[in-house]
């Protein structure tokens, strides 16, 4: 029988279905190479699926048999795929099912900022709302903004399509390259990172992370940024300098933020983050509804099982790996 390694998330109706198949175990553990079990079970293990695990040579090193890695996310920053296909093993992802469930989010989370609902919320529950409200409680619009959005891919298109015709806002993008196609169907407008930067009232971020990416809005960024500013980042924490998002928030260059990823996660108590009015923060929840959810994981299981079965998956990372097994 097959051995499957289940890494900290996968539905309950998929992991049952992959248990009457395979030898499958769970694993939660957050430094998992120093628990004997997983590493005795990782050196028979014919394939891996989860969430966020850190596969790295060291990890590799422990998987003599491994055949796939099936990451139950979109983002892939987790998987060294260089030495994954250096090793043939295939790396998979899901992406497009969590497509628009990621976009509602962002849209909730400029919505959530401009219009300071979470902060609002408390101000009714406290029992402050004792009289009319006053000019200090007022919100900043959303509809009719310019949106500058980085990363117009699957994403970024579906917050461009909210954003355009829900709300009527300009959109502004930078891409690595021009999306002409995507220019026709949103009245959207290629800019560099800087002009992006220099014209937007909402900043949203929602590139991949990679060793390009990696603190690309940092504080020369902020500074760029409109005083007025509302940034939001729905990518990786990683992809900011969050030292300097904290300083851009605390010194006025930009008004405020919403957060779905942090540098560390889950954040620490510590991160100044949290003591900051001005922000909105989430734990990593965009595609965290049940029904995006239990679509990733079947995603996920169909990849990692094709990997299996010698078919190739259909959300394969690293297709050099099935030509050279072909
Ligand atoms: N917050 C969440 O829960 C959540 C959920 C899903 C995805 N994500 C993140 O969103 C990312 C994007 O997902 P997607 O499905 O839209 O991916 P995608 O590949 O369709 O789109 C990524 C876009 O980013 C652009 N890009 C890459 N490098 C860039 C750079 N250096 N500068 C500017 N643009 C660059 C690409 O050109 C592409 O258009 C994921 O990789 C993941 O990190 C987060
Ligand atoms: O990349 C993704 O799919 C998400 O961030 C994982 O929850």
């Amino acid at each position: 029988m097959k051995k499957i390694l289940v890494y900290q998330r996968l539905e309950r109706p998929v992991l049952q279905e992959l248990q009457i198949k395979y030898d499958v175990r769970f694993f939660n553990d957050p430094n998992p190479l120093s628990n004997r079990e997983f590493v005795s079970f990782l050196q028979e293990a014919d394939g891996i699926i989860g969430l966020e695990l850190e596969v790295n040579k060291t990890l590799l090193d422990h998987a003599p048999n491994l055949k796939v890695v099936s990451n139950v996310s979109v983002g892939y920053n987790n998987l060294d795929i260089e030495e994954l296909t250096k090793r043939n093993i295939m790396a998979t992802n899901t992406p497009g099912v969590l497509t628009d469930t990621v976009a509602d989010m962002a849209m909730g989370l400029m919505l959530a900022v401009a219009r300071r609902i979470p902060e609002l919320d408390q101000f009714v529950k406290s029992r402050q709302w004792t009289q009319s409200l006053t000019e200090e409680q007022y919100g900043t619009d959303v509809h009719h903004k310019v949106l500058g959005i980085i990363g117009m891919g699957r994403i970024g298109q579906a917050i461009a399509q909210r954003a355009r015709f829900g709300f009527d806002m300009e959109i502004l993008y930078h891409s690595r390259t021009p999306k002409p196609e995507a220019e026709a169907k949103y009245d959207a407008t290629y800019c560099t990172l800087d002009e992006l930067l220099q014209q937007s009232d909402f900043v949203c971020l929602i590139t991949p992370l990679t060793k390009e990416t990696e603190g690309m809005i940092g504080k020369r960024e902020f500074q760029l940024m409109k005083p007025s500013a509302i940034f939001i980042n729905a990518s990786r924490g990683k992809t900011v300098v969050e030292s300097d998002l904290i300083a851009a928030l605390k010194e006025g260059q930009i008004k405020a933020a919403g957060l779905d990823v942090f540098t560390k996660e889950p954040i620490e108590p510590d991160n100044e983050l949290l003591d900051l009015p001005n922000v909105v923060t989430l734990p990593h929840i965009g595609s965290s509804t049940y029904e995006t959810e239990l679509a990733m994981s079947r995603l996920a299981a169909e990849n990692l099982e094709a990997a299996l079965n010698g078919q190739r998956p259909k959300n394969l990372i690293n297709p050099s790996v099935w030509e050279t097994a072909k």
